[in-house]
């Protein structure tokens, strides 16, 4: 049997969000002393609404994970959930290192220049001045902002700064690098380069997991691709097989056919076997 090193285990997790609602429909379900009550205080419905449900998931060390899936299905909930920035309604996240998620582990200040919040980013995730000092040229060439390096933050464009906060957090080699599309706003070049560091990190015994709209970006670097739709997993498997089926279901949405759409996920949703895991100490 192949021994597995996991780097991150999502066991069960289901998120719900309060969200306050206008929507008459809403407002029907409220139960009636309640609904006549919050219309007098002028109050609106609180509505749940289900974004994960029971996601379960096994990512190995080494593994280039991606992540696709319509809009608000689910990808950011669960990034932020395993970055550890939410904690999920119900179910557990076990990582082997904190997970770095990129634009949210590291604050950058806009009014400073690029060079100072490269050193400021990497003294803020621990790093001493030393070690800023070994890896500073390489953040330098990796952001690769040419004179800009030494403008503020404030100046730069949303591809600019996406550069230099992708420089910053994946400085300290993270176990776990996240990244919500982080690569869609930079160019040619800096995909390019980003792609290599974050190979890099892989090999490093790291694991990415990359959220994506771009197939073509998750085609290119994910060895493994997880589909997630209203909140469930529906497929779990080899990029290209997935990515198939993906872009099958979105051509069936894209043409108006709904009911085939949906009978097409939920066959695969309910093909889907997820990892088993043992709870030792339950
Ligand atoms: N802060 C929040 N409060 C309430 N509901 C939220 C919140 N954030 C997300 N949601 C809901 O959770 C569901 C999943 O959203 P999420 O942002 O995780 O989807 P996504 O797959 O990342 O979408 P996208 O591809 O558009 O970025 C959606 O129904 C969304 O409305």
């Amino acid at each position: 049997m192949n021994s597995v090193e996991p780097a991150v285990v999502v066991d069960d997790v289901s998120m719900v969000y309060n969200v306050t609602s206008t929507g008459a429909e809403d407002e029907e379900q409220i139960p009636g002393v309640q609904r006549i009550m919050r219309r007098a205080l002028g109050r609106p419905a609180i509505v749940k609404n289900q974004a994960l449900t029971d996601v379960r998931l096994l990512i190995e060390q080494k593994e280039f994970v991606g992540f696709i899936g319509r809009n608000g299905s689910g990808k950011s909930t669960l990034m932020n959930i395993v970055a550890g920035q939410m904690n999920p309604t119900s179910g557990r996240v076990w990582a082997i290192d904190k997970p770095s998620k990129l634009g949210v582990s590291v604050s950058l200040v806009p009014a400073l220049s690029g060079d100072r919040n490269i050193r400021l980013g990497c003294l803020a995730q621990g790093m001493s001045p030393q070690q800023v000092d070994e890896v500073f040229d390489e953040l330098v060439e990796i952001a690769a902002l040419g004179k800009a390096l030494h403008w503020p933050m404030k100046a730069y464009s949303s591809g600019m700064a996406a550069r230099l906060r992708f420089a910053v957090a994946t400085a300290t080699n993270p176990h776990v690098l996240i990244l919500d599309e982080a690569l869609s706003t930079g160019d040619a070049q800096f995909q390019a380069r980003g792609q290599a560091r974050m190979e890099e990190i892989r090999e490093n015994a790291g694991c990415v997991m990359f959220v994506s709209h771009t197939m073509s970006e998750i085609k290119h670097m994910c060895s493994r691709v997880v589909w997630i739709d209203a909140g469930e997993v529906v497929m779990d498997g080899n990029t290209q097989d997935v990515v198939r089926e993906y872009d099958e279901y979105m051509s069936m949405l894209a043409a108006g056919n709904l009911l085939s759409a949906q009978s097409f996920r939920d066959e695969h949703r309910a093909a889907h076997r997820a990892v088993e895991l043992v709870d030792l100490n339950r």
